[in-house]
């Protein structure tokens, strides 16, 4: 686990003006040098369920991190009753900074971002071939949040027994996106929780889809089954029904190391606070290519620089292609 950064939010509350001139607040706060560190698995209306230590302890956020929210994923520094017994509340004093962020926004007008999840490695996009029809747009939408995000997408494709894969692969195919292809009798012999797995080992994996794709089928062959979820049944971290919770949520993966970080089904994607810069770190043989674009270029306007220099031979035009396309996804309205 990460080491924390002692000094961050003292620091913050140092530099705050002392607008009333009364004694500066920071010589009576404590510094909470004793304070353990803990995980964020799941948030429900203001409680944070934590995992400290090998401990499930309930926390709220303390009043000195302000609006600051702490979201699942977050790695805290945590202080009070950490026993983990039954009504006991312990309270989260520091968030480290973060690793990577997946944020939505409700949609493209909202200019408030959500942070969805923090620190993931790496995005599970799950989209069934049938029964929901796959739609590339939310995909794509998708793929844009996690290279926005610094998390590094994975393609899994479900319910290939009832449709092919092979037309929406070839969409992705210039994208270089690792993909995982399962169906329902592989899912039944473990297969398809087992060639999943393999690409989850060591690394905290968030996973999106659209209602009904099967990811909640999917999820729950990854992880205990003490911790599996169905529709009705009462989670075993929160104690609550899932109906009733709209945070993600994050389960220990079994057989091998792991984070899987599972997120209430999504039908739609905004992408509001995405800043293009972000998402070009994530075509690095293009990247170069934006030395000669005007200040804040989208890369997707006719200014760009990366048109000549693809066309000069500098890189594949079917990446340029493949990102002009993510890069529309924020334009356009997003049910298509
Ligand atoms: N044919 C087929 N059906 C599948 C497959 N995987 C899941 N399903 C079915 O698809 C339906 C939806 O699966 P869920 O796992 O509940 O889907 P979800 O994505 O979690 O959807 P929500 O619960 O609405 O968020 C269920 O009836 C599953 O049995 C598959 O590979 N093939
Ligand atoms: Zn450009």
């Amino acid at each position: 686990m990460r080491r924390y950064g002692k000094h961050t939010d003292e620091d913050d509350i140092r530099s705050r003006p002392n607008r009333k001139g009364n004694r500066p607040r920071t010589h009576i706060r404590p510094k909470h040098e004793d304070a353990a560190e803990g995980m964020v698995l799941t948030v429900d209306r203001g409680r944070l369920t934590c995992l400290v230590g090998d401990r499930t302890v309930m926390a709220m956020k303390a009043r000195e991190l302000g609006r600051k929210a702490a979201v699942v994923g977050d790695r805290v520094a945590i202080v009070g009753d950490l026993s983990g017994r039954k009504d006991t509340l312990a309270r989260i004093v520091r968030i480290a900074e973060r690793t990577s962020v997946l944020r939505r926004t409700a949609d493209d007008d909202d200019p408030y971002e959500r942070v969805v999840v923090a620190n993931a490695d790496q995005l599970a996009v799950v989209t069934a071939l049938a029964d929901p029809e796959p739609r590339p747009r939310l995909i794509d939408r998708c793929l844009v949040a996690a290279y926005d995000g610094g998390l590094s997408p994975l393609l899994v494709l479900t319910k290939s027994d009832l449709a092919p894969p092979d037309k929406l692969l070839e969409l992705y195919g210039d994208l270089d996106i690792p993909y995982v292809v399962t169906s329902r009798a592989e899912l039944e012999s473990g297969e398809a929780a087992d060639r999943v797995r393999e690409h989850l080992d060591g690394r905290v994996t968030a996973f999106v889809g659209h209602s009904g794709v099967g990811k909640t089928t999917l999820v729950n062959a990854l992880v205990p089954e003490e911790r599996r979820r169905t529709t009705g049944h009462v989670n075993a971290v929160t104690g609550r029904g899932r109906h009733t919770t709209t945070s993600a949520l994050a389960l220990p993966l079994s057989g091998a190391d792991g984070w899987v970080i599972d997120t209430p089904g999504v039908r739609s994607f905004g992408l509001a606070h995405v800043d293009p810069s972000r998402v070009i770190h994530a075509f690095p043989d293009l990247e170069p290519g934006t030395e000669g674009c005007p200040r804040a270029c989208s890369h997707d306007e006719p200014d760009c620089a990366l048109d000549a220099w693809v066309a000069e031979g500098n890189a594949d035009p079917a990446r340029l292609y493949s990102l002009r396309r993510l890069l529309a996804t924020r334009e356009r309205p997003e049910d298509d």
